[in-house]
């Protein structure tokens, strides 16, 4: 029997904080979810939200999906209210989805003081809809709400709603855990309990983990272990108060450390690529250090890490991050070692195998400016710079020298406040002198240097700094503190970053300027007039 990959990124996903999806952000979900290969794509409640409902509509003709099918989400009918009746349970017929999946209360408490009713009326809620929605001719899924608190509390109770819900005509029973509150161990002896119980194989029943011990993914895996097929989850682990189980990590889990094929062929290595394209469009930034498919997910500092890296890749990853569309990257800092200076440098095309005493003084050298503030981690463009300028026979021309430059703010009696630079430079022999205004002194030296340098380097005009970042560092030892600033320059078909440190913000901010300027020229092909 095929494994059932349920996502609900659409419903439970956006009962996140601070996510609000637009009828056209869900469409776009779901042709992303689909094409990572889920096999159902929980849309969300018909309605009980105008847009849900509308996204339902306007999925019958937008939507092509190749491999999910798609499923509205709603309750159990009203206590009372016959099922016929009830408009809740009419939506989710005029949604028109293959699959719909019912929440169900499962646990006696919140029948009696949630719900206000009976167990027997519960019970009968349960029956009536499933029956319902199996005579309108939908598969229905029922989500046992509060499955595993429930049934610590009273197991005989909540194993009689799996059994009315399968008597019912229910295709898969899906144990929650609600609350969040559950770890492995106790997800596996409950499951074997209900089991016993109930006589239902667990192969009928399904998981559906929230995050609240951060053990959603242990869990969600435990209960497949357990012998469960059929496991909800959400992209990145978006969901009600921290989450849910992370799909990525889920599948992950399942096919690369378990060998289940839980998707189709050629989809696990879309995960990274899916993973931030939702996170776009929920409009999160993405995790950096989230399992399998955050930036810093195969990304190494430690210098013993990059020793054994090195020989070979699998020493210290415990998957070639390939096969989930991931890379592994190499981080320069006071903690490298001779050999992550060597892999760095190969990752910006710098082979230095040849060169130990080069590899030697780097190292050295990343360590000592780190320690006084520097730091190469996110500035590969100036670790560029530093390692070239350290091969023998400097490869890189610097394309000019200073003389000096000078920045004025002046606070004119309307209360503007301009900066004033003049660069003087030589370039190619010449000697040139530039001024410029800008809105702050890092403005004007940026737009001063420009002036100075277009003349023999025109194609220097598409270069634009995107993001400046600056971080104040404390002194240590008695030492004064120091400004690192960071500096994002793109020339609209790539971007690079380089850093500058010093006591002063103006000075650093120049270096990682000069660095900016050097770089960029250094790396475009346009030729120098
Ligand atoms: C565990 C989960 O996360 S399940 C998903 C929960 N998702 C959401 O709640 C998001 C969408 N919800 C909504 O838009 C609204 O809550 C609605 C439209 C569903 C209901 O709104 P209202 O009619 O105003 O009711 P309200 O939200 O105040 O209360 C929920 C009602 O559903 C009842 N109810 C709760 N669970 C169930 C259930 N499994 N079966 C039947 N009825 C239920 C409650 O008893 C309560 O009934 P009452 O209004 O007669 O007291
Ligand atoms: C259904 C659901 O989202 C829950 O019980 O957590």
């Amino acid at each position: 029997m095929d494994y059932q990959v349920f996502d609900t990124t659409l419903r439970d996903g956006g009962q996140r904080e601070g996510i609000s999806y637009t009828v056209a952000d869900k469409l776009a979900v779901a042709r992303l979810l689909d094409e990572f290969g889920v096999g159902f794509i929980e849309g969300g409640w018909p309605g009980a939200m105008p847009k849900d409902t509308e996204f339902f509509e306007r999925a019958k003709t937008e939507l092509d999906l190749k491999h999910a099918v798609l499923v509205a989400f709603g309750a159990t009918r009203k206590a009372g209210v016959d099922v016929a009746e009830d408009p809740q349970v009419k939506a989710l017929l005029d949604a028109e989805t293959p699959v719909v999946c019912v929440v169900a209360k499962s646990d006696i408490r919140h029948v009696e003081r949630a719900l206000r009713t009976t167990g027997e009326e519960n019970l009968d809620m349960v029956r009536d809809t499933v029956r319902h929605l199996v005579a309108n001719g939908r598969r229905a899924f029922v989500d046992c709400e509060h499955f595993f608190d429930g049934f610590r509390h009273d197991p005989e109770y909540t194993a009689s709603v799996v059994k009315a819900a399968f008597e019912a005509g229910a295709e898969r029973v899906v144990m929650c855990d609600t609350n969040g509150g559950m770890l492995p161990s106790m997800v596996t002896k409950a499951i074997e309990q209900v089991v016993a119980m109930t006589g239902v194989s667990a192969d009928r029943l399904g998981i559906h983990c929230q995050n609240d011990t951060a053990c959603a993914v242990a869990n969600t895996v435990a209960a497949v272990e357990a012998g469960v097929r059929h496991f909800q989850c959400t992209a990145n682990g978006y969901g009600e108060r921290p989450g849910n189980a992370d799909l990525f990590a889920v599948v992950s889990n399942l096919q690369l450390k378990l060998g289940l094929k839980v998707l189709p062929d050629g989809c696990l290595e879309k995960a990274t690529r899916v993973s931030t394209a939702l996170a776009e469009i929920a409009n999160i930034a993405p995790d950096t250090h989230q399992a399998y498919v955050g930036a810093a997910a195969f990304a190494h500092k430690a210098g013993l890490h990059a020793s054994a890296i090195k020989v070979d890749p699998l020493l210290y990853n415990h998957i070639d991050p390939s096969v989930v569309g991931n890379d592994m990257r190499i981080l320069v800092t006071e903690m490298a070692g001779r050999a992550s200076i060597e892999l760095k440098s190969r990752e910006l095309g710098l082979d230095l195998a040849g060169h130990p005493d080069t590899l030697t003084k780097v190292t050295r050298k990343v360590k000592d400016l780190e320690a006084t503030g520097w730091s190469f981690e996110a500035a590969d463009a100036s670790f560029e710079l530093l390692v070239r300028s350290e091969l023998p026979g400097a490869d890189l021309a610097r394309p000019f020298t200073l003389e000096s430059y000078r920045v004025l703010v002046e606070h004119r009696e309307d209360g503007t406040v301009i900066s004033e630079a003049t660069v003087k430079v030589r370039v190619r022999g010449e000697r040139v002198i530039a001024t410029a205004e800008g809105n702050g002194p890092v403005n004007a030296l940026d737009e001063a240097l420009r002036t100075a340098l277009t003349g023999h380097y025109p194609h220097l005009r598409s270069f634009e700094l995107t993001d400046y970042k600056v971080r104040i560092l404390e002194g240590s030892h008695g030492t004064n503190a120091v400004t690192r600033v960071l500096l994002e320059t793109s020339d609209h078909n790539r971007e690079w970053t380089t850093v500058g440190v010093h006591e002063n913000i103006v000075e650093a901010s120049w270096t990682a300027l000069v660095d900016a300027l050097t770089y960029g020229l250094a790396r475009t092909s346009a030729p120098a007039s």
